[in-house]
């Protein structure tokens, strides 16, 4: 994958994500045009329709990512593409609001990780990650949460992932150990929180697929007998960064529609359908995240 060309000011400028100069130099243009108020400790990354989150800061400050050069886009439906910095639960954070999808980006990896460096130049050391995904178990029902215990991480596993490629080591260990990747101190407060907010909270193993499309009945079951519970097309790459990172990681899934694993039925899933259910359960989410980081 090579640079990416891109025009800020008109002036040509090249951004390589591997490169951890340019990651310095982005880092630095984010500096300039937010006032920080505080050092980031927690980074939010809100998965599609749950950009909600970001709109519950306080004295937020919000930096386009189009703003940003070197930054990659996103263009799905329900991913605002803001960074935004503030207050949430009384902690001051940097969530990006929407996030940028290997499917949108030649599946370049490190590129759609590459936020995940940021947040830890810029202080970032706990990290909650979310997504939309179907759910593969019975157990499971529409527009409830899902943390993530552990990760299939499909691209990473067929060599799409972001540390592949020449590593610096100023990014990080060339091997990164993912055994704990989900913080388990985090998911037991994560537990205690739901318990106190009365929301159902399940935990279980995510599945990143390439994506863009969604998996086929054969695949879901495929997926349900090694052990997923959840299917998404994100996550992983950014999990396995902040782990590189030294970033320690919470993960949760907002279950949007319950696979189907019978090719006779029709079942439709579509996009938009993604989008009701986080919009219908988007309030929990919410007050899930605003609760978990007021008790960091
Ligand atoms: O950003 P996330 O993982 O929440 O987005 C999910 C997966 C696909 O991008 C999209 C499918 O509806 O939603
Ligand atoms: N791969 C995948 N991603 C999703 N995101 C929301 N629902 C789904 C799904 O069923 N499969």
């Amino acid at each position: 994958m090579g640079n990416i060309a891109l025009t800020g000011n008109s002036k040509k400028v090249e951004f390589n994500p591997r490169n951890y100069d340019d990651l310095i130099k982005l880092t630095e243009s984010v500096r300039k045009q937010v006032d920080l108020k505080e050092v980031p400790t927690i980074g939010i990354i809100c998965g599609s329709g749950l950009g909600g989150i970001g709109g519950h800061i306080k004295d937020a400050q919000t930096l386009p990512f189009k703003q940003i050069v070197g930054f990659p886009t996103t263009s799905v439906i329900g991913h605002k593409g803001n960074l935004v910095f503030g207050y949430l639960g009384g902690k001051y954070v940097v969530c990006l609001q929407g996030r940028c999808h290997p499917y949108e980006h030649g599946m370049d990896l490190a590129l759609c990780a590459m936020p995940v460096r940021l947040m830890h130049q810029l202080g970032v050391e706990t990290l909650i990650v979310s997504n939309a995904a179907g759910s593969a178990n019975p157990k499971f029902n529409y527009g409830e949460l899902m943390i993530i215990k552990d990760h299939i991480f499909m691209p990473g596993l067929a060599g799409f992932s972001p540390l592949v490629g020449v590593n610096d080591p100023r990014f990080g260990a060339r091997f990164v150990s993912l055994n704990d990747a989900y913080d388990r101190q985090l998911r037991q407060l994560a537990q205690t929180v739901a318990k106190d907010l009365n929301i159902v909270l399940h935990e279980g193993v995510y599945v990143m697929s390439g994506g863009p499309q969604y998996e086929t009945p054969a695949e879901v079951v495929f997926y349900k007998t090694v052990g997923v519970d959840a299917l998404g097309m994100s996550t992983c790459h950014e999990v396995t960064v902040a782990r590189q990172c030294g970033i320690k990681v919470l993960g949760f899934s907002l279950i949007c529609n319950i696979c189907n694993t019978d090719a006779e039925k029709s079942v439709d899933v579509s996009h938009e359908e993604v989008l009701k259910a986080a919009k219908f359960s988007g309030d929990n989410a919410c007050s899930f995240v605003i609760e978990f980081i007021s008790r960091l």
